[in-house]
């Protein structure tokens, strides 16, 4: 394959095809377009992910896209593209076209999302601190938990729950600081007493009542979800590693004691796995915090502790997350230092909230938002 540049695009000559219903998401309008693959970079459990650019008359690109391939009419993606139509958010991965189209390797219609393209997952941003031996610095937890919990804000505040939180489903980009929320294929707007499956979720990021079995689940599991990615950007590592499904629940009970009968009741009643209620650990739970989250400080081992609760009701809210004092640092100094560059940067406009979220914040907007100190 022979490489060319195009308006500074770097294009790979016989990976492009012609898409005759490309879709703006912002204006709803329909056009042909020529797309040109690019490179893969990503893989899913269920299409590929492409960077790609658009084109209408060959001479003005758009993108680069991260163009996600899934395949067409299952009830289950086209929930992704519902959900991605309507959210707008800064911590939201934006879908910018989308379009169907035939594949002719297997003759099967892919549906394309065609959405901004961010550099890394939080996950290779992980691995890269391990690989160097490096912790990452709590400044940076504290700006990608914040921007994944103001995400959350605004999802929940939609009712949508995402069901598939972890790094490898989280973008950033490291030079900029700035965090968004990606792969919708799981997401799906929860009904007031309706059940939905609990199989769902990434094992080791699973809510205690989805590992119980629990149907009848709320936003929440996306809470506990953010609590195992602060740990892993402490750590390094994912914090609850259960080799099964059911031992999962053995992970979490090292940390937080075993479950109380009553959260297990109410979760799930027909539950007949394993309970471990026999303490596994001496001591409190409050010291195994502090032995695995140390270096996050009181104010980090204080979230955590508030975040990884087995009762979902108890868990922080994503606003009273955004509150907590972990984040004052972020209210205080609104610089940072850009992992691998000497000289900070002005952080990404972290309190900007539009009205919808002003609603659902109501009086904790106050809090949230950095006092300015009169000049
Ligand atoms: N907008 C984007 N910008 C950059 N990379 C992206 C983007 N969207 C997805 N990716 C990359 O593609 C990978 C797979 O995307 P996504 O998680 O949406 O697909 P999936 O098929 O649902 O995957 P999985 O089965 O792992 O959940 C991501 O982990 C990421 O590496």
């Amino acid at each position: 394959m022979s490489t060319e540049e195009q308006n500074g695009v770097p294009l790979q000559r016989g990976s492009e095809f012609i898409a005759d219903d490309v879709t703006s998401n912002k204006s709803n309008n329909t056009r042909r377009m020529l797309v040109k693959e690019y490179r893969k970079i990503g893989r899913g459990a269920f299409g590929t992910v492409v960077q790609a650019y658009l084109t209408q008359d060959k001479k003005n690109w758009l993108g680069p896209f991260a163009i996600k391939k899934v395949p067409a009419h299952t009830e289950y993606k086209s929930r992704e593209l519902q959900i991605l139509r309507i959210a707008d958010h800064p911590n939201i991965v934006k879908l910018q076209y989308f379009f169907t189209h035939l594949s002719p390797q297997d003759n099967k219609v892919y549906q394309h999302l065609a959405m901004e393209c961010l550099p890394e997952t939080l996950q290779i941003e992980i691995n890269r601190y391990v690989t160097n031996k490096l912790e990452m610095p709590l400044k940076h937890i504290r700006l990608y938990t914040y921007q994944i919990a103001r995400g959350m804000l605004y999802l929940h505040g939609l009712g949508v729950c995402h069901r598939d939180i972890k790094p490898s489903n989280v973008l950033v980009d490291p030079e900029t600081g700035v965090l968004k929320i990606c792969d919708f294929g799981s997401a799906k707007k929860l009904e007031h007493n309706q059940p939905s499956i609990s199989y769902i979720c990434s094992r080791f990021y699973r809510a205690p009542e989805l590992i119980i079995g629990c149907t009848q689940y709320t936003t929440q599991i996306d809470i506990w979800g953010l609590g195992c990615v602060m740990g892993e950007m402490l750590i390094g590592k994912a914090i609850f590693q259960g080799q099964e499904p059911l031992l999962q629940l053995r992970e979490i009970a090292k940390l937080l004691g075993p479950p109380d009968k009553r959260f297990i009741f109410f979760s799930n009643p027909a539950y007949d796995g394993p309970l471990f209620s026999k303490p596994l650990f001496s001591g409190s739970s409050q010291q195994r915090f502090e032995k695995y989250f140390g270096h996050s400080g009181p104010d980090g081992i204080d979230l955590l502790m508030k975040i990884l609760v087995y009762e979902p009701q108890q868990r922080l809210s994503p606003r009273r997350i955004l509150a907590h004092q972990f984040f004052n640092e972020l209210r205080n100094d609104d610089t940072f230092l850009p992992r691998g560059f000497t000289e900070p940067i002005k952080l990404p406009n972290l309190f900007d909230f539009n009205d919808f979220e002003l609603q659902i914040l109501g009086e904790f907007a106050d809090k949230i938002k950095p006092t300015k100190v009169a000049e």
